[in-house]
C-alpha cells in the first residue's frame, strides 16, 4: 500500500487549507515543511508538496528540490497556491522554470490552484509588496490589463478567498492513479 505524506509552507492558511483537504481525501499523513526532513521524506512513497505563490517563488519547496536526489525516484507531485488564474499556462511555465530544474520538471506533477489574500492581515514587507505591484498594474494602459489585473485593482486591501475544494480532483486523482 501507498504510504503518502501531504506536506505544506503556508503563510496565511490558503495553502493549509489545501493540504488538509488533499491529506484527508487520499488518507495521507499531513506536515508542515519545518517538520520534515530527508529521513522522514524517505518513509513515503507517494509525496505532496504544496507552497504558496509569493513573487513568483514556491514558499517552502526546497525540502523537495534540496532533498531531490534521495527522492527522485518516488511520485512526487507539487501544488501551487496564488491568486493568479490557473487556466494561464504562460503564468505557470515560467514560475516552475524558475524553482525546478530541468530534471526534476520532468519527474514531478505540477498542479495549481487559488489562494486568497486578506490584505488586513498581511506583515509589512508583503503589504509593500502588494502596494508596488498595485503601482505598476495602475501604470498599464487599459488594453494591457489582464483580467487578474484587474480583479487585483477591483479587491485591492480586501479580503478576497478563491479557495475551493472541488479543484483539489485532479490532484486527488493523479495521486490515487
Ligand atoms: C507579497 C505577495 C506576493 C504574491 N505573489 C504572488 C504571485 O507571484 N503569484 C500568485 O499567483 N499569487 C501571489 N500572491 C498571492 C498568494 O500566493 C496568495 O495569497 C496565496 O493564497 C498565499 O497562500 P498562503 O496563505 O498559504 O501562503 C502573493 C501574495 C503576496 C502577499
Amino acid at each position: 500500500m501507498n504510504k503518502i505524506a501531504v506536506i505544506y509552507e503556508s503563510k496565511y492558511g490558503s495553502t493549509q487549507k489545501y493540504a488538509q483537504w488533499i491529506a484527508e481525501e487520499v488518507n495521507g499523513d499531513l506536515f508542515h515543511c519545518s517538520k520534515v526532513n530527508v529521513e522522514k521524506l524517505m518513509q513515503y512513497n507517494v509525496i505532496v508538496y504544496g507552497g504558496g505563490l509569493y513573487a513568483s517563488g514556491i514558499a517552502g519547496v526546497s525540502v523537495i528540490t534540496k532533498n531531490f536526489e534521495s527522492i527522485k525516484d518516488k511520485k512526487i507531485i507539487v501544488f501551487t497556491v496564488g491568486l493568479a488564474s490557473t487556466d494561464r499556462k504562460e503564468i505557470f511555465a515560467p514560475i516552475v522554470e524558475k524553482n525546478f530544474s530541468e530534471t526534476m520538471r520532468n519527474s514531478i506533477k505540477f498542479f495549481h490552484l487559488r489562494g486568497g489574500i486578506n490584505y488586513k492581515e498581511l506583515n509589512l514587507i508583503h503589504k509593500l509588496m502588494m502596494a508596488m505591484l498595485k503601482t505598476v498594474i495602475t501604470r498599464k494602459a487599459p488594453d494591457e490589463m489582464t483580467d487578474d489585473d484587474k480583479q487585483l485593482l477591483a479587491t485591492y486591501g480586501t479580503k478576497v478567498d478563491l479557495t475551493n475544494k472541488n479543484t483539489i480532483k485532479l490532484l486527488v486523482d493523479y495521486v490515487k492513479s
